[in-house]
């Protein structure tokens, strides 16, 4: 079902947490709510829950308003992050617990119930009660009792965040394959990038009670509206250099690259490369002292400083570094084939995309 929030604004005690955020989801979406700690994330997602009334604003379900429902009028399955089950039942009762509420016939329970602790893997556990379960197992039952419920709209706050990285790895998967079955809009909120650009089919980035940009993750990453999107999106993240922009050029390093903008007389801009942009060359136009690396399989990300001390990461494979000395060098870096991003330093935003693959821009 398509969700709908209009100008939905929440203050705690005078404080803004939400600012007048419009954002419309549509049916079957797996829309991914991302933002850094203090957001707004879960304040948005409890009021589209209706366990949070709204300062301002409307909440609509398929259509409906529903801003003056209550959660259990909303027929919306919510994951929290601290997720509640119920001590004194067994792992069974409490993924069943909602569908007997429903009157649903016992056989129809027992097969989604099964059916749900297969694909998450705590069939085992059925019979056992939370306290004896690890954190992990917990929260994959606190997954499982959403999952087995059959409502509008699925909410998730950071379901995974109690899990090591293969389970979480798992569970992407597994939750991938759930939405691709039920086919329900999920609206899920985390502030990890790699777990929204894995499970998104679309991710609204929000700072500060704002939203600051939405499209799919191919889209975010290619063409980022703003810095912080910019360094947000992306692993790992974009450099962004600071330089002047004059007429139709900014300078790199020791370089200039053209540009279709005219920036005038001098305007101050962030020019934005991705370490996987940036190559290893004689003649590259950053100069930059080596810090130190770090393996990623079979590339290696070196970190580098430039004379203002702004660091710069570079991914190179690392049969390029091979025989290179790397330790108390100086190096040398080309963004010649890459794509290169401009921001305006004061406002922060895109002012231009330039690809290299494209044409020379030098
Ligand atoms: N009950 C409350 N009373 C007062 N302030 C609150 C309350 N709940 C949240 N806030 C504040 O509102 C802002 C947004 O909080 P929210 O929990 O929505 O952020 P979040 O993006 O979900 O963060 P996190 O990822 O840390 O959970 C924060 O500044 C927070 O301190």
């Amino acid at each position: 079902m398509s969700v709908k929030v209009e100008g939905l604004t929440v203050s705690y005690e005078g404080k803004v947490a939400l600012d007048h955020i419009d954002l419309e989801v549509q049916d079957g979406e797996f829309l991914v709510i991302l933002g850094s700690s203090g957001s707004g994330k879960t304040t948005l997602l409890r009021c589209i829950a209706g366990l949070l009334k709204p300062t301002e604003g409307r909440v609509y379900i398929d259509g409906n308003d529903v801003t003056d429902l209550y959660p259990s009028e909303r027929n919306v399955a919510m994951v929290f992050q601290n997720f509640a089950l119920y001590p004194h039942m067994t792992v069974h009762d409490n993924i069943a617990l909602n569908l007997k509420i429903k009157g649903l016939k016992r056989e129809e329970i027992e097969e989604r119930v099964n059916r749900v602790a297969k694909a998450l893997q705590i069939e085992k556990h059925l019979s056992k009660r939370p306290r004896q379960l690890s954190g992990g197992e917990q929260q994959r039952v606190g997954l499982a009792r959403a999952m087995v419920r059959d409502p509008l709209v699925y909410l998730m706050d950071e379901p995974l965040s109690n899990l090591d990285a293969k389970l979480r790895h798992e569970m992407l998967s597994e939750l991938r394959r759930f939405h691709e079955q039920v086919k329900k809009t999920i609206i899920y909120v985390c502030h990890d990038q790699d777990e929204a650009m894995a499970l998104a089919s679309r991710i609204v980035v929000l700072s500060q009670g704002r939203i600051v940009q939405s499209g799919t993750p191919e889209e975010l990453y290619d063409h980022p509206a703003t810095v912080f999107v910019a360094s947000f999106i992306g692993s790992p993240a974009m450099n962004l250099i600071r330089s002047v922009a004059n007429g139709h050029s900014v300078a790199l390093g020791s370089e200039r690259i053209r540009t279709s903008t005219d920036f005038g007389q001098g305007r101050a801009v962030m020019v934005g490369v991705r370490p996987e942009g940036l190559s290893l060359s004689d003649d590259g136009e950053i100069v930059a002292e080596f810090r130190y690396s770090t393996m990623m399989g079979d590339m290696l990300l070196v970190t580098a400083s430039l004379p203002d001390g702004t660091a710069v990461n570079a991914l190179v494979p690392r049969k390029d570094v091979r025989g290179q000395v790397l330790e108390n060098s100086t190096l040398r870096f080309t963004a010649r084939n890459s794509k290169v991003y401009i921001f305006d330093a004061e406002t922060q935003r895109l002012v231009e995309e330039i690809d290299a693959g494209q044409a020379n821009p030098y």
